[in-house]
């Protein structure tokens, strides 16, 4: 083993860099806070400007770091300094714990000031609302696909999508005991028993029932409460509402990811850092329909990265579409095929054009 003599050096070094990191840290807040008197009570939260700044880190950077975490480092960098500006406020599905409070997380940095709702619906109203800043939706799941009820938000919310958020989810079987005897129920949020489907079929014992709550949040609370009960959540959820973790990674795809959005009131001009855009489109129920809503991408180039149906809620078997699109709804391809698409369906709404994840 190295001796305290041998380390000593490279500790004045570290001492003396972490000195200047410390001093350009500051730097770059009294940058910020000069922004933010600029902007003043404008919109302080810039995510194409985040977008670049995190590409831009993970181009230039030289390593040992690995870019992801170095683009992690300044996502917290960044959560301070736009905090020097003005604190933000996001609404999420909660309790403490859920999937999505990690991908407001996630997205926003630690210096974001998250505020837990009993609903989906309740954390979009709050933003509408104006009650909280920006609210992170899940859309999709990777294993179990589309989140209906976020879809069927999005049809007349006034807000709109600035920012996507991909997030690997880990699901783990958590209890106030560490084994399994008297287990009557778990408790999960329905999206997580259908990613857990064959693992809870395989390992659970027969007696046990599965019931759907809220959100996982929610079912580590429960399990908190009640000593025959389990839940699926996560990591963070385990380490809130202290129960043991009586199996790991029981998630059945190996790579079960969920994709959240973000929304607010406002615009996201163009990032150069690759966008995406989300429509959403009603067409009448007739032959040919779907050909004519795809047409306009096909023939000028523009790739879709989501096409999913639901009832529209207004007609028996009529329905709208959820279409994502590569690329900025200011682009001059996308708006000439909008164009094109607003001659042929009654319905077209822009719910958003933003950055593509970055990290
Ligand atoms: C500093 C700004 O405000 C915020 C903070 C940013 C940062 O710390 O780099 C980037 C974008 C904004 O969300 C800015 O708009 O440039």
């Amino acid at each position: 083993m190295a001796d305290d003599s041998q380390l000593l050096p490279h500790r004045n070094a570290i001492d003396a860099i972490d000195q200047q990191i410390l001093q350009l840290m500051n730097q770059r807040a009294q940058h910020a806070r000069a922004i933010g008197e600029l902007k003043g009570t404008g919109v302080v939260y810039r995510p194409e400007r985040e977008a670049q700044v995190l590409q831009r880190i993970k181009q230039i950077n030289t390593g040992p770091l690995p870019d992801e975490s170095v683009a992690r480092l300044f996502r917290e960098i960044m959560s301070e300094c736009l905090a020097v500006e003005r604190p933000l406020t996001i609404a999420y599905l909660g309790p403490q714990g859920t999937f999505t409070q990690l991908a407001a997380m996630k997205h926003f940095g630690h210096a974001a000031h998250t505020v837990a709702c009993p609903t989906v619906d309740e954390s979009m109203r709050l933003v509408e609302a104006r009650q909280a800043d920006y609210v992170v939706a899940p859309i999709e799941n990777s294993t179990e696909g589309s989140v209906g009820r976020t879809l069927d938000l999005l049809v007349n919310t006034p807000l709109k999508v600035c920012g996507e958020v991909v997030l690997r989810i880990h699901h783990h079987l958590l209890c106030q005991h560490n084994h399994m005897n008297d287990l009557q129920v778990v408790y999960a949020h329905a999206q997580a028993l259908a990613q857990c489907q064959r693992w809870l079929a395989k390992n659970l014992p027969e007696n046990v029932r599965c019931v759907a709550v809220s959100s996982n949040g929610e079912a580590a609370r429960l399990a908190s409460e009640q000593s025959h009960a389990a839940a699926i959540a996560s990591q963070a959820a385990a380490e809130i509402y202290q129960l043991h973790k009586l199996a790991s990674n029981i998630e059945d795809e190996p790579n079960n990811t969920t994709r959240f959005l973000v929304l607010g009131y406002q615009d996201t001009t163009p990032s150069g850092t690759g966008d995406k855009t989300s429509l959403i489109v009603s067409a009448p129920n007739r032959a040919g329909t779907l050909h004519r809503l795809i047409a306009p991408f096909t023939q000028a180039g523009i790739s879709l990265t989501k096409f999913e149906s639901r009832p529209s809620h207004t007609g028996l078997w009529e329905y709208v579409f959820f279409i994502d699109i590569e690329g900025h709804h200011l682009d001059a391809n996308i708006q000439a095929a909008l164009n094109e698409l607003r001659d042929v369906t009654g319905f077209v709404k822009v719910v958003g054009s933003y950055p593509m994840a970055v990290i």
